[in-house]
């Protein structure tokens, strides 16, 4: 069973992953492939010089994702470049993780985009990690020192709520503390693996 699981910035998509991989589930986080490959010393590390010049590195040689950030969070034509370049070598990945996963497993594809990409209905389910806007920003401010500008051009860049929302199997309201989350994603696993059970066991199958 494939669940794709997703949820504006700074919502709790990784906290909930991590919740998620506790009970059972193999998680594949396209933030974390997004990282690898552009690491130093790799061919998507070349690409992105080449496209965005040599001042977008650090002085360890590595990309200096602040720098980057503040460059496509507040231009989308230089967003989508960047994304022409990230998201094939990630999808790559994904193929290549899934195709490792065990054949029973709950597999949880982490991906911010997934209402942006118009890939929901490749998805068994989707689950949404779902908070008021205004949450999303407090916890940016409060945990990564952002600014407001930072956090509001971010939101920007992304599907709206209701966007996200209207591809839902599965609604996290990830508006309470951390003890609710986890007995909320506690129910949805619990679904989620009942879909797999019965399709397991489903005539003919
Ligand atoms: C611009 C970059 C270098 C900034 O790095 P930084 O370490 O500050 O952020 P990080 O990668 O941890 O992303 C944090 C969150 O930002 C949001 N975000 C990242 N990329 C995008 C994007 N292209 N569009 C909208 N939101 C995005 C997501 O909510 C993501 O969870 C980085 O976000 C990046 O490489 N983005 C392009 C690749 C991409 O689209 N990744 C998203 C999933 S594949
Ligand atoms: N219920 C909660 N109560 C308080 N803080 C929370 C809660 N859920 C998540 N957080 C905190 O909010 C921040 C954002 O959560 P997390 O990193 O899981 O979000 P994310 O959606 O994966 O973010 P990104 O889009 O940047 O990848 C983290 O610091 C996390 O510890």
């Amino acid at each position: 069973m494939r669940v794709g699981l997703t949820g504006g910035v700074a919502s709790g998509k990784s906290t909930v992953s991590a919740m998620l991989a506790e009970l059972g589930a193999v998680v594949i986080d396209a933030d974390k492939l997004a990282r690898e490959v552009v690491a130093r010393g790799t061919p998507g590390l070349t690409s992105v010089v080449e496209a965005f010049g040599a001042e977008l590195l650090t002085a360890e040689g590595d990309l200096d994702r602040p720098a980057m950030g503040a460059v496509v969070f507040n231009d989308e034509q230089q967003r989508r470049t960047l994304e022409g370049i990230i998201h094939p070598l990630v999808f790559e990945r994904i193929v290549a993780l899934e195709e490792a996963a065990p054949r029973d497993a709950l597999v949880v594809h982490d991906i911010p985009l997934l209402a942006e990409s118009g890939r929901a209905d490749t998805f068994d389910a989707v689950v949404v990690v779902d908070v008021p806007t205004q949450l999303q920003v407090e916890r940016m401010l409060r945990d990564r020192g952002w600014t407001q500008q930072d956090a509001e051009s971010r939101i920007a860049a992304q599907a709206t709520r209701e966007d996200r929302l209207s591809i839902a199997t599965h609604v996290i309201d990830n508006s309470g503390s951390l003890a609710d989350l986890r007995v909320r994603v506690g129910e949805v696993y619990a679904e989620l693996t009942a879909g797999l059970t019965a399709g397991l066991t489903a005539p003919g199958s």
